[in-house]
């Protein structure tokens, strides 16, 4: 399992504006990590500082000891990261192509590189779909592109910001469902509880901080409280 590692780690995006996360000290080594909490409250913030996407302004990020500021590129091979907007992500023409350029480093070969493209865009439930425009898929389809193109990479870490906010009900049970039965460690950012609550650990972020941290069901339930009492 990878180990992530923030030691005091800020962000304050500019120098006389507001602190969007406050110095954070954590260290993360369970499978399945949700950070939850209200809109704006330094989510995204945080799972970005993994890898580097979000540097920051003071403290340090460690990802299996490697300092994400001096070893970006080794730290981006290990962290998978797929955006709630699919569109941040997918660069190619087509489907198939779009997972064939995540292949490149392990399929050489161009034929075998398709065919393995083709293969992972079954397993993602977009079979025929490979020669298809990237523009033409629906929204849900693009976002299983991108979590396909990601994890073709074989990263060690998942980091995933609302992976599946685009997705119908059956797409959005099966997407839940990979996640979280991934070997990679993964760091979900969601506002699907029912979600958060299978992962292992939960981080509750208010205000650019960590309030809660803790076991799945509980820290749930603390987020709850949380935004009941407004
Ligand atoms: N570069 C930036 N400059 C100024 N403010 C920023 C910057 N990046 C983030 N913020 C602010 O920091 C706060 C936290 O943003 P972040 O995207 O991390 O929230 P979030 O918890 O992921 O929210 P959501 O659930 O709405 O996606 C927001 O108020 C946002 O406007």
């Amino acid at each position: 399992m990878s180990h992530l590692q923030l030691r005091s780690a800020a962000v304050r995006p500019t120098a006389d504006g507001p602190m969007v996360l406050h110095p954070t000290t954590l260290e993360l080594t369970e499978q399945r990590i949700a950070l939850v909490g209200a809109n704006g409250s330094g989510k995204s913030t945080l799972a970005r500082l993994f890898n580097g996407l979000v540097p920051a302004s003071s403290g340090q990020v460690l990802v299996d000891g490697l300092d994400v500021a001096g070893d970006g590129a080794r730290v981006r091979r290990r962290v998978g990261f797929v955006f709630s907007d699919p569109a941040a992500q997918l660069v190619m023409p087509t489907a198939a192509e779009d997972v064939a350029l995540s292949l490149r480093r392990t399929h050489r070969d161009k034929a075998a590189r398709r065919a393995a493209a083709l293969a992972t865009l079954d397993a993602f439930g977009l079979a025929g779909r490979g020669d298809q425009s990237v523009h033409t898929l629906s929204g849900g389809q693009r976002q299983l592109l991108a979590l396909a193109g990601v994890l073709a990479t074989s990263p060690s870490v998942l980091v995933a910001d609302e992976p599946t906010t685009l997705l119908d009900l059956r797409n959005s049970l099966h997407v839940g469902d990979l996640l979280l039965s991934l070997e990679q460690q993964l760091v979900l950012v969601t506002h699907d509880l029912d979600l958060a609550r299978r992962c292992d650990r939960v981080l509750v972020i208010d205000a650019g901080r960590v309030v809660h941290d803790g076991p799945a069901e509980e820290t749930v339930e603390r987020y709850r409280a949380l935004a009941v009492a407004g």
